[in-house]
């Protein structure tokens, strides 16, 4: 049989493989907390009502999703319009570096460092970084709609971990200073109906490294996280945009918002696409706890530490470890 996209390496023999994970159970979808992010604008007693609600989901559930989010439905149809057409390109095509004038490895196909089906992920990725954007000449209908969304989910992020900030009392301006505007990515996903969809995993289990992320998801079912001890599913809501606290948030507060384990399974019918934002920092960014309180749950460190580890993990584990490796309770 032969497989559009092409396999190299690992899944190919992972396949092949007689030892197969477990399938995936059913899993029950949920209504993530919605919020109206229009409460922001009322009067201070609602504007504070929803600040409470932001906090309050970050919290127990480490995702929520936003409606009213400032970022039009036509933008919205429009990148996923271009996603398809960039992915829908050759193989050949998208893996050469100039295809869209992008930093090396800015395209993978899965993850050709798994070690096993579990940490295999069925899709294709383009991570476009924001010093990025403007070398994307050649496809100026792609660039202008991505203009347009970096430009509204960028200051929706930013307006977000504001927010976030205040009940933990870190004062405004630490966005402003550590996320200078060209340190966040993009990432443009593509699941692609998968023949083994009951064993492999769309993107596999993960955390984000960011302050937040902002996802926009299509109509297909597939972005799974894990509460509660069980795996939910996030019914697709054409009107929001999900939001989940990243990595460095956790160690931010300390603990106290939560960067939760998610994934997507794949379908076997249809594709699927998203795109996601990663609000990050600077490399030099420091990300430490400024309770005056609670003693520190994570241990002081830069973006670039937390990278550098990652990437380390990655090579040698198959996957990332994540914030357990700079937690004081570490083993
Ligand atoms: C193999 C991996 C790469 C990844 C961490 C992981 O263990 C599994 C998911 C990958 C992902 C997806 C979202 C983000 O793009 C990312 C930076 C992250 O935090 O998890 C990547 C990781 C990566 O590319 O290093
Ligand atoms: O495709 C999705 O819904 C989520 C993607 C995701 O988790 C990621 O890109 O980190
Ligand atoms: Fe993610």
């Amino acid at each position: 049989m032969d497989f559009e996209p092409p396999f190299q390496g690992a899944c190919k023999s992972f396949l092949q493989n007689t030892t197969k994970i477990n399938k995936h159970p059913e899993v029950e979808e949920c209504e993530l907390p919605v919020i109206d992010l229009s409460h922001l604008n009322f009067d201070p007693m609602n504007r504070e009502k929803c600040i409470n609600e932001i906090a309050e989901a970050a919290s127990q559930w480490g995702f929520f999703q936003v409606v009213n989010h400032g970022i039009s439905q036509e933008v919205l149809n429009s990148i996923k319009d271009e996603q398809k057409k960039v992915f829908h390109q050759p193989y050949t095509k998208k893996i050469a570096q100039s295809f869209l004038n992008l930093s090396p490895n800015s395209y993978r196909w899965g993850n050709p460092q798994a070690t096993c089906l579990r940490q295999f992920s069925w899709s294709e990725a383009f991570h476009i970084s924001m010093a990025d954007i403007p070398s994307m000449n050649e496809h100026k209908s792609l660039r202008s709609t991505i203009e347009a969304f970096v430009k509204n989910v960028s200051d929706l992020a930013k307006s977000l971990a504001e927010i976030l900030a205040q009940p933990l009392g870190i004062e405004s301006s630490y966005f402003k200073e550590n996320c200078p505007p060209r340190t966040s990515f993009l990432r443009l996903n593509r699941y692609s109906p998968c023949p083994f969809s009951s064993q492999v995993l769309g993107l596999c289990s993960h955390t984000d490294t960011a302050f937040l992320t902002i996802v926009h998801q299509d109509e297909v079912h597939g972005l799974e996280l894990f509460h509660g001890g069980r795996w939910i599913g996030v019914k697709p809501n054409p009107e929001a945009l999900v939001v989940n606290i990243g990595d460095l948030f956790e160690a931010l507060s300390n603990g106290i918002y939560k960067s939760i384990k998610h994934r997507v399974v794949t379908n076997q019918e249809v594709e699927r696409f998203s795109v996601a934002y990663f609000y990050c920092p600077s490399f030099d960014a420091v990300i430490q706890s400024r309770s005056t309180t609670d003693p520190a749950v994570y241990k002081r460190f830069t973006l670039r530490e937390f990278k550098h580890q990652t990437q380390r993990d990655v090579e040698e584990l198959g996957e990332k470890v994540g914030l357990s490796r700079f937690s004081f309770d570490r083993k």
